[in-house]
């Protein structure tokens, strides 16, 4: 299997033009980095022809205004001249003949003009002003330094306000403290359990920790949306029943194991083994959660059920996960960054500023921030950059007005970003003849895998993309549509790509390390293929001079983060 290919896909993600290696550490200045958007360089192809879908439609518009047309001279008519007389033969006429030879008309006439068209060009025109029209309305998407340097300020400002004793109540960006204070050093081992519930899905995982060598066993459980949208209680008692299941499994249910609980929603951390949830995201809504100690329900479910014996040692969120997961690998590793379901990023902060740290000094001097990154913008903050687009997507959320940078970013949201675009276009004629299907025009339908595999055929081919409009019902699609769509795709994932990296360039510069290696998890970055590259090149554009940056691959933070979060913690006691 290729290795951006997700066992899911039958289609590949497999295009990345200019591909950077992910672990290697790239010097910004020195990085000539030259991707572009295979649809730019298919603006001109030749192939435009338009098919039947849009001949019915064009033909279908002249006959309606034929027929208003007639009736219109038949009541002015019967208006000027009161007294006319109508006979039979005038009544067969009128009602079979004119409308019959309407349609005919109609249909010459359509014809003639297409021919006509063909011949000098016409439809050429029509094509190539569709594209230019929506060219011209994506230009919103299309964000500039200059916005981005805006944007920088503005999260700078957001962090530092989440840091504050006196401003972190009212921030935003609430930079909650993770209470990790140091990174694993190789040298951790011992066996653990993890638990990761994160958006799409619940897993348990058994990790066996040696020197620089990890083993790992993991089942993947569903949460079935009566129980993402039903009470706390119940969503913690299938955690725990899912948890005994895989020990039973696995032989271990006598055992008293260490357990990291990677719970990756939005926590107001009291210590490493109590957090307080402050909002769901990500579709789910349980009852009961917010305001509550999810460490203190995860035992309580556990202690209701009795055939089990665990001792939770760390709670922490992916993006801890992450960065611990990648810094036992690579220790310039100082900022985790999660592209998936949702955004958020975490990175390595001095005691000093995070003044909500109130724990002693364990020698390291640092603490991880969890940015909680995703509510950025929630305030208004990105308003001059959000679009009709967002504004729709958002209004039909579990939490609308909430989570709005993420709402941009991540992979919940990104086929719904591009679905709205591509009704507004079909609605306004630029695409497909202005005839849609119900799949277009039905929400959520336009899965964030097809922008991948939209933009992984490589240039000039549409392979992907064609099957993509097949499935939605849009047979009729041209060749110039699917370079219109492909388009549409690219301006919102780069623009996702180049939030993402802004965000990123943020951390960096205010780190002011002098090399820092960024560890990233998240399907959208994993299987879309060029955001890399696309991160790569924006983050070496607003990134200061003289630091030195790379974007590494994470591999299943998530679990293996959690174990090393509670080892290095059971490693301290
Ligand atoms: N091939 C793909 N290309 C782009 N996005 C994809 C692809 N496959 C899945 N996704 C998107 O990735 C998201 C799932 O991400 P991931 O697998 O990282 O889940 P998660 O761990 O539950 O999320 P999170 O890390 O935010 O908690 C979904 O929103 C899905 O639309």
């Amino acid at each position: 299997m290729h290795p951006k290919q997700h066992p899911s896909q039958k289609r590949t993600c497999m295009c990345r033009p200019l591909p950077i290696p992910r672990t290697e550490c790239q010097n910004p200045e020195a990085s000539n980095l030259n991707y572009h958007t295979p649809a730019l360089d298919q603006s001109h192809s030749p192939n435009v022809e338009a098919r039947s879908g849009y001949h019915g439609a064009v033909c279908g518009r002249e006959i309606v205004k034929l027929i208003v047309l007639y009736i219109f001279v038949c009541v002015r008519r019967v208006g000027f001249n009161t007294h006319i007389h109508v006979s039979r033969r005038d009544c067969y006429f009128h009602i079979v003949l004119s409308p019959l030879s309407i349609v005919g008309f109609s249909f010459v006439r359509v014809g003639f003009s297409d021919f006509l068209s063909e011949k000098m060009g016409f439809r050429r025109n029509s094509h190539s002003q569709a594209q230019a029209a929506i060219r011209e309305k994506c230009q919103e998407l299309i964000l500039s330094n200059a916005q981005l340097e805006e944007y920088k300020k503005k999260l700078l400002n957001d962090l530092k306000k989440g840091l504050g004793k006196a401003t972190h109540p009212t921030s935003i960006v609430k930079c909650f403290i993770t209470y990790v204070q140091d990174l694993p050093d190789g040298s951790e081992t011992g066996k653990f359990l993890a638990l990761d519930l994160g958006g799409t899905n619940f897993r348990v995982l058994l990790i066996e920790l040696s020197k620089n060598h990890f083993e790992m066993r993991s089942k993947i459980f569903a949460i079935p949306q009566h129980i993402m949208l039903g009470s706390g209680e119940q969503l913690f008692d299938h955690i725990a029943d899912c948890l005994a299941k895989f020990a039973k499994d696995e032989k271990i249910q006598h055992e008293v194991l260490p357990l990291g609980f990677t719970f990756s929603f939005p926590l107001m951390q009291k210590g490493l083994t109590k957090g307080i949830l402050e909002r769901w995201t990500k579709g789910f809504n349980c009852s009961n959660v917010v305001g509550n100690d999810v460490v203190q329900m995860l035992k309580d479910a556990i202690d209701r059920r009795g055939d089990i014996q665990i001792e939770v040692c760390a709670i922490l969120n992916d993006t801890t996960g992450t960065l611990m997961s990648c810094a036992w690998k690579n220790r310039y590793c100082k900022i985790g960054l999660i592209i998936g379901t949702g955004t958020n990023a975490c990175y390595v902060e001095d005691q000093k500023n995070a003044e909500m740290f109130d724990e002693p000094d364990r020698g390291s001097g640092k603490v991880l921030i969890n940015c909680e990154w995703g509510a950025f913008g929630d305030d208004g903050a990105l308003d001059f950059v959000r679009t009709q687009y967002d504004r729709e997507v958002d209004e039909h959320t579990v939490n609308p007005g909430k989570q709005l940078h993420e709402k941009m970013i991540s992979g919940m949201y990104m086929g719904e970003l591009v679905r709205l675009a591509l009704e507004r276009f079909t609605n306004e004629g630029l695409l497909f003849g202005g005839k849609g299907s119900d799949q277009l025009f039905t929400r959520d339908r336009f899965y964030t895998k097809y922008v991948s595999e939209i933009e992984s055929d490589p240039p000039g081919t549409f392979t992907n993309c064609k099957e993509i409009l097949e499935e939605l019902g849009l047979k009729h699609a041209t060749e110039q549509d699917c370079i219109n769509v492909r388009y549409v795709c690219e301006c919102i994932s780069r623009r996702a790509a180049h939030l993402a990296s802004a965000g990123i360039a943020t951390l960096l510069n205010k780190m002011k390390e002098p090399r820092v290696t960024v560890g990233i998890d998240g399907s959208l970055y994993r299987f879309h293929p060029h955001f890399h590259n696309l991160m790569m090149e924006k983050i070496s554009e607003l990134v200061e001079p003289g630091i030195v940056f790379d974007l590494m691959l994470s591999e299943d933070g998530s679990g293996r983060g959690a174990a090393l979060v509670a080892a290095v913690a059971s490693r301290k006691r």
